[in-house]
Formats: structure tokens, sequence, C-alpha cells
């Protein structure tokens, strides 16, 4: 049978026997692979070492049993077409989290919220989180997860269709200071791999909005732009979009066991993040 075809046919109870909701024992995630990718010209490469510690792994266990769970008690299959691979460590969300820095009171973006694994680590942080869900099954849970909670606000959208700009508007309106100032909001998402070219040109030229912008990405796509060496073949016109918009740094690699289902890519995925060129705008 084709792994596709797998996606579709078999519960993820079979494909990943030990999800069902008696199970206790996590997979062997050992935390974030420390690596090396070799030389990236012009950008700042931060290697996170493994985290392997007693304190991390309660909340590992809360993303992987919730995450299976709820897809096991909706009945839901992984969708490949929707590029649904979940997460199911919490230290790699909370990577994500410490990396944009979020804190109490920021507004967050999250594209794909999935089954809210990440959600949940930005609302713990303190963040009001504006979640985007392609597939109608999915908002509807993760709306039902945090129906209780009004900082999370989950639109049943495409977001390469998402009229981001009016969303994001509305909810920054209700959250600026009354002295006037500002507030700005953050993207910390798990994106599904065939959007993240729509979701980067979409995103950076709205530094007006976004100060930080942090992606799951493909590795090899991740790889390419963060790249801003005019020298090598592979620079495109998605690099010079990228470097003038922005200072793209990668910043750990994650490996593809931690998702469910696995990626089929040649090389784990990884995490770049975005510094959204506000001051080329505002200084
Ligand atoms: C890689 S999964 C990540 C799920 C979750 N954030 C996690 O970390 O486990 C991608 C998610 O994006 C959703 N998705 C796919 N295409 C989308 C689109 N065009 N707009 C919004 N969400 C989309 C999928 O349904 C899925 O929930």
């Amino acid at each position: 049978m084709r792994p596709s075809s797998l996606l579709h046919s078999v519960p993820p109870s079979l494909l990943f026997p030990h999800i069902s909701s008696t199970s206790t024992s996590p997979p062997a995630h050992g935390g974030l692979a420390a690596t090396s990718i070799g030389k990236l010209p012009n950008t700042t490469l931060r290697i996170l070492a493994s985290t392997t510690s007693k304190r991390k792994s309660k909340r590992q266990e809360d993303d992987y049993h919730s995450t299976l769970k709820a897809l096991n008690s909706k009945g839901r299959f992984p969708r490949k077409s929707l590029g649904q691979h979940y997460m199911l460590n919490a230290s790699v969300n909370e990577e994500l989290v410490a990396a944009a820095n979020v804190k109490e009171g920021d507004i967050v973006l999250e594209i794909g919220p999935g089954t809210g694994s990440l959600t949940n680590v930005l609302v713990n942080a303190g963040a009001t989180v504006l979640a985007i869900e392609k597939d109608p099954h999915m908002a509807a849970l993760v709306r039902e997860r945090f129906a209780r909670l009004n900082r999370v606000k989950v639109v049943e959208e495409d977001f390469t269709r998402s009229h981001i700009g009016s969303h994001m508007s509305s909810i920054l309106q209700s959250k600026s200071p009354l002295d006037g100032t500002s507030c700005s909001a953050k993207v910390v998402a798990n994106i599904p791999f065939n959007i993240s070219t729509d979701v980067v040109k979409r995103l950076l030229p709205m530094g007006d909005i976004f100060s930080e912008v942090i992606l799951l990405l493909q590795d090899e796509a991740a790889l390419r732009l963060v790249d801003s060496s005019l020298k090598t073949s592979e620079y495109r016109p998605i690099n010079i979009f990228v470097n003038f918009y922005s200072d793209p740094e990668y910043l750990l690699k994650v490996s593809r066991t931690y998702f469910f289902p696995q990626p089929k890519v040649h090389l784990g995925p990884f995490t770049t993040s975005f510094t959204a060129a506000r001051t080329r705008f505002f200084q």
C-alpha cells in the first residue's frame, strides 16, 4: 500500500499503536536533536541542545496524548492534501513560542492550529490567539477545546485567501493601549508545507502588523529561504524578497519523528524566524 493511501484508510491508533486512550507511554522523543547544517552565509545559526530532562516529560505527554486523543475522539485521519502532520512534542512547541518571545498580552496569529497543541502553549504564555484553520473539522475541534477562553478566536478559512489584515486590525484595535501607542502582533505556526511560499509572501510585507514571524518549514525550503548568498545557483526571486523584508534566521532542527504522521521528507523540518523589517517602514 502506498504511504499516501495509508493516511486515509488506517485509523491513527493502528498507524501509531501507542495512541490508544489507555496508553501511557509517549514515543521515544528524546527532545530536540542537536545538529549542524554547515555554513549559512550572513545568517545567525543557533543550535539548540537536546531537552530530555524530567521537567519536560509531563508537558510532552500532554501534547502527545491530547493530540492523538483529540483525533481519535473525532474519528479524524490526517489529510495529506491539507499537510496535516501534527506535532506531538510539547518541547518543540515551547521552543517556537520562546523563539517569538511570546508574553502576557501578546497577540499571535497561528496558521493551521490542528488539534490546538501549539495554541495551548501560546495561551499558557498569556497570548491572545487568532487561529486560521481550513479544515472545518479541525476548526470545530480547536474551537471546542478553547471554548471557555475568550483569548482564542478560531476562524475557519483558507489562509491563502484570508483577509488577514482586517482580521488582525480588529483584534489590534480592541487591544490597543489607551495612550494611543500601537501594539503589534506575532506569527507562530507549524504550517502545512504546501503553502509555505504563499505564507511567506503574504506575511513578510506586513511589517506594520507583525513584528516577529516564526514558522516551522520543510527543511529544504527553509534552507533556501535563509540563504542570502547571491553566488549560489539556488538563489531565486523569493530569496531577494525574503531578504528585503526580513532577517531570516535558522533556529533549530526538529526531527520528523515528532510528527504524526511523519512527513515524507529527506531531512527533518525545522524552524526559521523572520524578523519582519518593521524599521524599514517606520524609522
Ligand atoms: C502541519 S499541520 C499543524 C497542526 C498543528 N498546528 C500542530 O502543530 O500539530 C497544518 C494544519 O494547517 C491546516 N491547514 C492546511 N491548509 C491550510 C490553509 N490553506 N489555511 C489554513 N489552515 C490550513 C491543516 O488542516 C492542519 O491543521
